[in-house]
């Protein structure tokens, strides 16, 4: 796990566990072996701390936390202690990253060199906890109190230049690392090591410490609204101005036990894993991630330049993949061009792009007003509007046009793959890419097969979502597949709510305050009520009736028409300056609640005869995620989703559901399974005409078991294959 070498009068200590070189117990013995050895070696005269492979150190193994037993000595401040108490100088040799525990270690050392290329940062804030090994109180003592908390508080990385300049490195390297870290040991041996030890040295600017916390308290609050880990990491840092070396690091270690053991961290850790977990995909036939390769995509064409189309066009040109637009009418393509080049210029101007690197952008994207023009390209993603006989004739039209090796790909909300691939006689070629609006911004890339996708398909797809950064999970077709098929229960309970005494202004804030980044009325706002009058007009025909605005119950399912009376008012959203909130057109950010709105509800509510009463937060909380968590179930009994993490990854990403608390799926784990299916049966007692509040069979069966089932066993009991 650590490698002992010596080479002439240096010993070198390669850190080496593969992938990312987490500090594990054997890493942390490690460690603590080669530094005594090496001070036992009259021979060795200066020891480097290198890490091999890709990267110097990803920091603690975040497993272990959750297996305190593996927690065991020699823990990171005890290898830190006898790294900064060697007689001999300890230098670090930093390429890759030094994140969290790994960038401790180095602060442990009397000297840090990195390559040009290397970044540090204490990520730990991001699961949930802070730098925990003395972090908090070194940090400060290098680069000032107020760099300490923006740094530890946000979780970001820097590069190595910006650590120089910070004081954090001694030396930014251009050549080999470990061959410069040679020739710095030689220069820096025989030097006193006291002044470079840094539990011997003060913070300086700590007189200013309450004014400095003040200003990055308030900041904290405002952007991690509803964290603790980011307001604990600042508490640390002021201790580090406040008490003695050894007091401040107790206090930290106070502070991390308390973190670690929490919710939020535990709920972020698993949210770390999930994440990861998500780009393992696996098909029902076997193929899967590790055995199937995608084929090469160069080019690519977007047809319709709507919303979703120009965004999705970014993501592509951006990450260097040449686009050919198409619109049906030119003056759609001009304004869709113009979109595209104002996403991009509201990229350089927040510094994400150069104008150069626009220009390249926009050099790759070529318009069209005919299909024809697809002939040649190896992908293509259709956005045009949500109508099936619409994106039938269109695939048909491309099966025609396209070269027999190109994927067809639909950006579809909800319609079904199937149907959609029945059209073209290329179904294996034909997948959903199901992106989230705004799609140049929004993570998560839903993948959707159909039962004749093939497994070259959707591994083409698979590592497209990568290329262009997305977070991609994969999931079988159905009827809104796992995000809006789950989503609209939750929005279905949250219209209800609008009927039963709330308005949009009151649900939005309770959701938002649990912690949803924007509650469901703002995201209608956002994506358009057109486009959900839309997708409820096609599910209405296609069920063979008429959706109004006088409809309540079809086929004994009840159903709320409040956002179809916006829709006919003209008020799709922000698009069109009002929705359910009214928007100044030169701050489109701000939703203000609009009277006019509150009255379309309670004429809606009186027309209807609708009694209406005032609804605890509470009951706001339950009525929308509980029926979206036993809807999810029932994607997890079908196999739509292969598994829980892949429809929590969906819904932190797809509709900012707080990764503090998981997901629905993590969230239900933590409330109790037996308790969120008593609250589904009291609810389908109440509301008889919603069928999603139908106890899901696979809910019902983990809920009947005397212990919890854990997560990971879940799947286990789908199909009836234990129970
Ligand atoms: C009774 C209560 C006890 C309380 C005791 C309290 C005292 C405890 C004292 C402990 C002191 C701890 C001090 C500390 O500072 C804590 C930390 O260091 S926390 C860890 C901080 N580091 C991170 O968060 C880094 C996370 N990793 C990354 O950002 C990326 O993985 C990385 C940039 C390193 C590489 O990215 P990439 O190349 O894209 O690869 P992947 O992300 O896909 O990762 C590959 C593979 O490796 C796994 N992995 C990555 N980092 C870690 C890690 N730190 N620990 C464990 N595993 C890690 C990752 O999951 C992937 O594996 P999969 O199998 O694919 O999931
Ligand atoms: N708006 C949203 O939030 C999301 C929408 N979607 C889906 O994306 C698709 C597109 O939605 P939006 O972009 O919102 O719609 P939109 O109405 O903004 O854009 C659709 C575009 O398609 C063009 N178009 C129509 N027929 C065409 C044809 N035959 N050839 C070329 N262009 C044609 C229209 O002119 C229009 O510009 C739909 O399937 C929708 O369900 C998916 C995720 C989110």
């Amino acid at each position: 796990m650590v490698d002992y070498i010596i080479d002439q009068n240096l010993a070198i200590l390669a850190v080496n566990n593969p992938p990312v070189n987490a500090l594990s117990h054997h890493v942390r013995e490690g460690l603590v072996e080669g530094i005594k050895k090496a001070n036992a070696n009259d021979q060795v005269t200066a020891i480097v701390i290198i890490g091999k492979g890709k990267i110097f150190c990803s920091g603690a193994d975040i497993r272990e936390f959750s297996n305190h037993a593996a927690i065991k000595d020699p823990v990171l401040t005890s290898v830190g202690h006898t790294i900064e108490n060697s007689g001999k100088p300890v230098i670090s040799a930093i390429h890759g990253n030094a994140l969290g525990g790994g960038l401790e270690v180095a602060l442990f050392c009397h000297y840090r060199i990195a390559s040009e290329s290397a970044r540090v940062g204490f990520p730990e804030v991001l699961i949930g906890i802070l730098p925990g090994a003395e972090g908090t109180v070194r940090l400060p003592r290098l680069s000032g109190l107020s760099f300490a908390m923006d740094m530890i508080a946000s979780g970001k990385q820097i590069n190595a230049k910006d650590a120089f300049k910070h004081g954090i490195l001694d030396k930014v390297c251009t050549g080999n690392i470990l061959e410069e870290a040679k020739d710095f040991a030689k220069k820096v041996i025989g030097q006193p090591l006291d002044s470079r030890r840094l539990s011997r040295i003060n913070v300086e600017d700590a007189s200013n410490v309450d004014a400095v916390f003040e200003v990055a308290l308030a900041q904290v609050k405002k952007k991690y609204k509803g964290q603790i880990a980011p307001i604990y990491c600042l508490k640390s840092v002021r201790n580090s101005a406040k008490m003695s070396f050894d007091k401040a690091a107790a206090e930290e270690r106070r502070l991390i036990t308390e973190l670690m053991l929490g919710y939020q961290s535990i709920a972020l850790r698993y949210s770390f894993f999930a994440e990861r977990s998500a780009s393992k995909w696996r098909l029902p036939c076997g193929a899967s991630v590790n055995n199937t390769k995608p084929s090469k995509i160069e080019s690519t064409g977007v047809i319709g330049a709507g919303t979703m189309g120009s965004g999705i066009a970014v993501c592509l040109i951006r990450a260097g993949i040449p686009v050919i637009l198409v619109e049906k009418d030119p003056k759609m393509l001009e304004k869709g061009m113009e979109t595209i080049s104002g996403i991009l210029d509201g990229s350089v101007k927040l510094k994400r792009m150069t104008p150069g690197q626009k220009a390249k952008c926009m050099e790759i994207l070529k318009g069209a007003t005919s299909l024809d023009k697809l002939s040649n390209v190896d992908l293509v993603i259709e956005a045009v509007y949500e109508n099936l006989e619409l994106k039938r004739q269109i695939f048909a039209q491309l099966d025609k046009v396209c070269k027999p090796s190109t994927l067809l790909c639909s950006n579809t909300s909800t319609l079904d793959i199937d149907k959609i691939a029945s059209a073209t006689n290329r179904p294996d070629k034909v997948v959903g890419t199901h992106f989230f609006a705004p799609a140049f911004i929004m993570r998560l890339l839903e993948n959707v097969y159909g039962s004749k996708t093939s497994p070259t398909t959707v591994a083409t797809v698979m590592e497209l979502g990568r290329r262009i950064g997305k977070v991609t999970v994969l999931v079988k077709t159905c009827y809104g597949f796992v995000g809006n098929r789950t989503h609209q229960c939750f929005g279905a309970e949250a219209s209800f709510l609008l009927e039963e005494g709330c308005l949009p202004q009151d649900i939005d804030q309770v959701l938002e305050e649990f912690g949803m980044a924007m509650g469901p009325f703002k995201v209608s706002d956002l994506s358009g009520i057109d486009v959900g009058w839309r997708i409820r007009q096609e599910v209405a025909k296609a069920a063979g009736f008429k959706l109004t605005t006088e409809t309540r119950y079809h086929n004994g399912e009840r159903i709320s028409t409040v956002g179809d009376s916006l829709f006919e008012m003209g008020r799709y959203g922000i698009k069109t300056g009002k929705g359910w909130y009214k928007y100044d057109p030169t701050n489109l950010r701000k939703p203000v609640p609009d009277s006019d709105v509150a009255d379309v509800i309670l004429d809606h509510c009186a027309k209807m005869g609708l009694q209406r009463c005032k609804i605890p937060p509470q009951e706001i909380i339950e009525r929308c995620l509980f029926a979206a968590v036993n809807e999810c179930f029932r994607v997890l009994e079908e196999r739509v989703a292969e598994k829980p993490e892949d429809i929590d990854v969906i819904w932190q990403y797809g509709f900012s559901f707080p990764r503090y608390a998981g997901g629905p799926m993590f969230y239900a784990s933590q409330v109790g399974l037996k308790r969120v299916y008593e609250r589904v049966c009291f609810y389908h007692e109440k509301f008889p005409y919603s069928s999603h509040w139908i106890p899901s069979d696979l809910l019902r069966k983990l809920a009947s078991h005397s212990v919890e089932i854990p997560m990971s066993q879940w799947k286990e009991f789908v199909n009836g294959s234990k129970l």
